[in-house]
């Protein structure tokens, strides 16, 4: 693939060539600088971020989409090309293109997505109700935006541990207290706290903003969160507003509350209890109006143990803390999650019994994402019936599940060692006569041999 080589001056204003790529792409397209700040959005870029390409400028891509591969390029130079991968609950197919200077040095990257919705597009292929010749940008949009949000219902289990975790974020959504929402990468955290949202505002209308507090650095984060004031500090030309304000009457999301920085729970904090903040560099009091969802995969208690997260700010948001137990502690939403991910994802395949039963047995490190994207995956091999073996190779499960040893079970096999090698040795390593002075056979002999790794050959030297 040629490299695209331009100046710096036309990364941060683009010229034609820019441009001319940004224009000609299908769909949403946006530039990053070196080091994945995001630089300027196509004007259809709105409809996947879901936000005003003004707010998406200057975030970084990872805060946009964090599964973006833009960090894979950075470490390797190379394009991305083709990756499929989930942006705002819709699957998408995106290349991410290093952009170069005259001297060869990545200056930033150019970042689109060629595709997205891909689930809907094979729905309506497959049932041949739309022409592609003719198709409507507008009706495809509007189809895959419908996308973005989520409602409780839209969290697929039948255990009685999601069924009750339901139950009761139903309970929370009509209170206005911050909710704690804990639980492993991709147990459906955004789904949950999405769909408290959307409980809690049924005339859709209320904003939704969320704000991911590992991707931003610190120094950022506060005034992101908070706004700033004109003037606050060198670069502040214009007053901004921070996520509490965007966020109006709506829920501000918290994701990975875990990573915030001390001086920020503090102030975090405050905020809540006095529902009242200031802009960074600002003297006057604003109300907080949003209700505060807050996720976390990490273990804060551990974290409040280290000095790392302030205990008054757990108690304060686990009022209402919600737990979502992970896949392999709830086996039986796995078939049901599997029929759902086929109906959803339009996908051409089936599972034997055997399959989903080693399915069933296996711990999904990477929870619902991790079978979304498997099943995903399994499609993609084109079998139509997957069977048992074909999961154990795609999971690398081993052939024969290794079997649990016990420390005792160690010491019998290295004293049934040191006999057999004693008893070979006072033999003239005979086998014959050695099996009979322990009293087995030559057979069972020879497989204790093997099981135990001796190496008769080692002893006749
Ligand atoms: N119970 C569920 N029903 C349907 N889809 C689910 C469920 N749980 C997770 N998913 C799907 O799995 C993927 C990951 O879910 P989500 O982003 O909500 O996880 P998360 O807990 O927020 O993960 P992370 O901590 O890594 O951000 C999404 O595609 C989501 O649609």
């Amino acid at each position: 693939m040629e490299k695209i080589r331009i100046t710096r001056d036309e990364l941060y204003s683009p010229g034609p060539l820019l441009q001319g790529i940004m224009d000609l792409a299908f769909d949403e397209s946006c530039i990053m600088d070196k080091d994945g700040y995001i630089l300027h959005c196509s004007d259809s870029s709105p409809l996947i971020w879901n936000r005003p390409n003004e707010e998406s400028i200057g975030r970084h891509i990872t805060e946009l989409d964090s599964a973006s591969p833009y960090p894979q390029l950075l470490a390797t130079g190379e394009a991305v090309l083709g990756k499929m991968h989930i942006i705002n609950g819709m699957s998408c197919i995106t290349h991410m293109i290093p952009l170069f200077d005259q001297e060869d040095n990545i200056i930033g990257a150019f970042g689109v997505i060629i595709f997205r919705g891909i689930e809907k597009l094979k729905r309506l292929m497959r049932d041949n109700s739309f022409d592609f010749d003719t198709k409507s940008k507008a009706l495809y949009d509007q189809l895959s935006r419908a996308e973005a949000h989520y409602t409780l219902s839209d969290f697929i289990g039948i255990s009685p541990a999601v069924q009750e975790m339901l139950r009761f974020a139903q309970k929370v959504a009509v209170h206005d207290y911050p909710v704690l929402i804990r639980g492993e990468t991709g147990c459906g955290k955004e789904i949950v706290s999405s769909g408290i949202h959307t409980a809690s505002h049924l005339d859709g209308k209320a904003p939704f903003v969320k704000i991911n507090c590992t991707a931003i650095p610190s120094t950022l984060l506060e005034s992101e969160l908070f706004g700033y004031e004109k003037g606050a500090f060198s670069g502040a030309y214009s007053t901004k507003l921070g996520k509490f304000e965007i966020a109006g009457t709506g829920t501000l999301l918290l994701d990975e509350i875990g990573s915030l920085d001390p001086a920020l729970q503090s102030k975090l904090l405050r905020a809540i209890e006095e529902k009242e903040f200031e802009r960074v560099g600002g003297n006057t009091l604003i109300p907080l109006r949003a209700r505060i969802v807050a996720c976390t995969n990490s273990n804060l208690e551990q974290k409040m143990r280290d000095g790392e997260f302030r205990e008054d700010l757990y108690y304060r948001l686990s009022i209402a803390e919600i737990n979502i137990p992970p896949l392999r502690e709830r086996r039986e939403d796995i078939p049901v999650l599997i029929d759902y991910f086929i109906a959803k994802d339009a996908l051409d395949i089936s599972f034997t019994p055997e399959a989903m039963h080693l399915m069933q047995a296996y711990d999904w490190p990477g929870n619902v994402r991790q079978l979304r994207n498997f099943a995903a995956k399994m499609d993609l091999l084109e079998r139509k019936r997957i069977t048992e073996d074909a999961v154990r190779h795609a999971l690398g499960i081993p052939d024969e599940p290794a079997v649990e040893r016990s420390p005792i079970e160690d010491r019998m096999d290295h004293f049934e060692k040191q006999l057999i090698e004693q008893a070979l040795l006072e033999n003239g390593l005979n086998i014959s006569r050695t099996a009979q002075a322990l009293n087995m056979s030559r057979n069972t002999l020879y497989a204790r041999i093997r099981r135990l790794g001796i190496q008769v050959k080692k002893h006749l030297r």
